[in-house]
């Protein structure tokens, strides 16, 4: 079997259980009342506004069903995406990312400066995508990131993209219902993604024979608005529950997306919703796949909490801060291993 390379190998705190924990009451959350009426009913959306009110509350995480992405495309993309990633590794690195454009093939993350025992290929949902050239705050010089476009699979491009605009309908409903359920207009944080810098990953976490050293994906939150992630068969995807910060698995369920509430709800909120830690596990036989869009605003957003809801009681618990400047130094923070701290929220915190 040899070594593993020391760069996998977790801290002796982060690496997983020998038991595992099945994730008891993680909130499933139906949402056939947003698609099976002509004119939606009242009564019916209240009580998914308050469903995924407490699921925001409580979890931080919750699946949602009947979110009327067809199947279908949903199959298709999987089927590229294992393509994608049967191909050698020096097909696969004619579109490797580089330090200027993070889209395209990647294999050496690092979460929290250990590897991940995993590789991907991210794509933009919108290309070109707009953000500043480097994260110094006096520079305002704007460049373009732009897709990548591999040769194999075949329409590979075309089937990512189709996937996107079914995914990023769902999460505007979901953003909608978000916004209800914190008693702003429905459509409050639309604005904000106009010049959306929105990314889709697909992620492949090959069978890794150090499961108890290594961990395909460390413990992080997610930087954007909300994550919409679909998860194959094999488990893997653990998350950190509130009531009793266990590591908890998340069950497989082919017909659902799991959704994760972002860093940047957390801060629009101001606090009222937090965003979750969350990790994967590896397997020693078998390989896993998932793919995820992180629903990610323009460049320009100045992100702070929402005035609707601070006042003098409930003042602002976070300080402004330029989306594009933040992404822009946490990819460069990702690209290699170093050894000050990537750029997080809390630092924007107000203590
Ligand atoms: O693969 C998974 O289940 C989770 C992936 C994830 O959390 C991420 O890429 O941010
Ligand atoms: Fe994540």
């Amino acid at each position: 079997m040899g070594e593993i390379d020391p760069a996998f190998v977790q801290g002796q705190e982060h690496r997983r259980k020998l038991s595992i924990t099945e994730a008891q009451g993680i909130p499933e959350i139906d949402l056939s009342p947003l698609f099976h009426h002509q004119l939606p009913n009242p009564s019916a959306i209240e009580g998914l506004v308050k469903e995924i009110g407490s699921a925001c509350k409580e979890w931080g995480f919750f699946q949602v069903t009947n979110h009327g992405v067809p199947p279908s495309l949903r199959h298709k993309l999987d089927e590229a995406s294992r393509l994608f990633f049967a191909q050698s590794l020096e097909e696969k690195k004619k579109v490797a990312r580089d330090a200027i454009t993070p889209t395209g093939y990647h294999d050496t993350e690092h979460t929290k400066n250990v590897r991940d025992w995993k590789e991907v290929f991210d794509f933009l949902a919108k290309d070109p995508t707009l953000v500043p050239l480097n994260s110094d705050k006096n520079d305002s010089q704007v460049i373009q990131w732009s897709n990548p476009s591999p040769q194999y699979p075949p329409h590979f491009r075309d089937i990512i993209k189709e996937y996107i605009e079914e995914l990023e309908k769902l999460a505007y409903k979901l953003l909608e219902l978000i916004a209800l359920s914190l008693g702003v207009d429905a459509k409050r944080f639309e604005g904000f993604f106009e010049d959306q810098t929105s990314v889709f990953r697909l992620n492949h976490y090959p069978p890794c024979p150090y499961p108890h050293l290594a961990l395909g994906l460390g413990r992080h939150k997610d930087a954007g608005a909300l994550t919409i992630l679909s998860q194959d068969e094999v488990q893997g995807l653990e998350v950190l529950r509130k009531i009793d910060q266990e590591w908890v698995l998340v069950k497989p369920n082919p017909n659902a997306y799991i959704i994760n509430i972002g860093d940047l709800i957390q801060v629009w909120s101001n606090d009222v919703y937090e965003s979750v830690e969350h990790r994967v596990i590896v397997n020693s036989k078998k390989e896993r796949f998932s793919n995820l869009l992180g629903l990610f605003p323009s460049h320009f957003t100045e992100v702070k909490p929402l005035e609707e809801l601070i006042n003098e009681e409930n003042p602002s618990k976070y300080r402004a801060f330029n989306w594009g400047k933040f992404l822009v130094k946490r990819k460069s923070g990702n690209f290699k291993k170093k050894n000050e701290e990537n750029i997080q929220i809390y630092h924007y915190k107000i203590t």
